[in-house]
């Protein structure tokens, strides 16, 4: 799916520091009309900030917001949250506990005639499907119903964007799948711009439109969710999209030297340097001993869905680990040969942070 159509929100060297400490450094972005993008990053890596800043409910020190071309937010220029038309749905859903799901929703547009305000309330219930409830309370609503309800009143006064704080991380796991596959098909069809802000890449990968990493308060990448997953622009985004073995290895000529294999790798490296090699563990298969690399059955976890299967490889420090959706026969202890899948393998300039990711000496695998 193309997200290169011209941006809704401009966000142009964005910066933040509290104190000494910076927590947005230069974030140049651009938010697609129509679509869902999804801010992800670790705890404390400035996703909120970045989502308050766009509100307006908190200013940058530096840089430029443009919404459909216009400056809101600049050197001379700051457009108060209440001009915006940005909505705004918070992970604890802030539901008045004290006005009724149609108070509720008639929050926002109590600048409209009382008539307007009825119409607009059962025409939004209506589309979310939150009609039945409208005389409820939010205390009497179970927390996919207080979602909706949410998600209704953010939209009642028609916002040109959606902001969204970790949306469905409320829910149990059951409920947030089927709450998330409703919130979205009703932002798709009504083609709002949303922005979602999790910690959970899962969730980004099944949700955004647009992926955009955040690390420390910088951008690590940004993309569709393939072009994320599929090619990791580092080490930390590979390994943050999901389970990744780390096997460094020796540039040369191309390729990638380590000691389970050669692998293409089209890096701007001098020959000799250090490299790494992210190894998803789907990329892992295993079969009889002696139609591949040598391997050992180290340890197996039936998860149900699939099993992880820990196998040692000579001369490797550390085990590498694999997922098959098929049952594996071989025993813990078991010899094995090993396969290997080089799309799932991802190659990057070493990182210095060794096999485990923690920092050990990456030449102790290799030596
Ligand atoms: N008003 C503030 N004063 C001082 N520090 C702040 C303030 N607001 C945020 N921070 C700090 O800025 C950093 C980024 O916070 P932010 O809430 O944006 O992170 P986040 O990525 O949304 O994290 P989480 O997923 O845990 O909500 C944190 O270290 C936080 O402690």
């Amino acid at each position: 799916m193309s997200v290169s159509q011209p941006a809704f929100l401009d966000l142009e060297g964005v910066s933040r520091r509290f104190g000494d400490r910076v927590v947005l450094s230069d974030v140049t972005l651009a938010i697609p009309p129509g679509r869902i993008t999804c801010l992800l990053g670790e705890s404390g890596c400035g996703k909120s900030t970045l989502l308050r800043i766009i509100s307006g409910v908190d200013r940058p020190d530096g840089g430029r917001i443009r919404m459909s071309g216009t400056e809101i937010v600049g050197p001379d220029r700051f457009v108060q949250p209440e001009s915006r038309r940005i909505g705004f749905m918070f992970q604890d859903y802030a539901l008045f506990p004290h006005l009724s799901v149609a108070e509720n929703l008639a929050f926002g547009l109590r600048h409209l005639p009382k008539a307007a305000q009825r119409d607009r309330v059962a025409e939004v219930a209506g589309r979310i499907g939150i009609a039945h409830l409208i005389d409820r309370y939010p205390h009497s609503l179970s927390g996919g119903e207080q979602q909706r309800v949410a998600l209704a009143r953010a939209l009642a006064p028609q916002p040109a964007i959606l902001l969204m704080d970790e949306p469905f991380s409320n829910l149990d796991q059951g409920l947030r799948e089927r709450v998330r596959r409703e919130t979205l098909s009703t932002l798709r069809r009504i083609g709002t711009t949303a922005i979602i802000v999790t910690h959970d890449p899962q969730e980004a990968l099944a949700v955004g439109d647009l992926i955009v990493l955040m690390r420390g308060g910088r951008i690590e990448q940004m993309g569709t969710p393939f072009e994320i997953y599929d090619r990791p622009a580092s080490p930390y985004a590979a390994e943050f999209m999901g389970p990744c073995n780390r096997l460094t290895g020796i540039f040369s000529r191309g390729r990638i030297e380590t000691p389970i294999g050669t692998f293409p790798a089209d890096l701007d490296l001098p020959d000799g340097a250090l490299a790494l090699a992210c190894i998803r563990p789907q990329a892992l298969s295993i079969g009889p001993d002696g139609h591949g690399i040598s391997a050992r059955v180290m340890a197996k976890t039936f998860m149900g869905e699939s099993e992880q299967i820990d196998i040692m490889v000579h001369p490797l420090a550390e085990t590498l680990r694999m997922h098959s959706h098929v049952r594996i026969p071989m025993a813990v202890g078991e010899k094995v040969s090993l396969q290997l899948n080089g799309a799932e393998i991802h190659v990057f300039a070493d990182d210095g942070l060794g096999a485990n990711g923690r920092g050990t000496n990456p030449r102790e695998t290799i030596d």
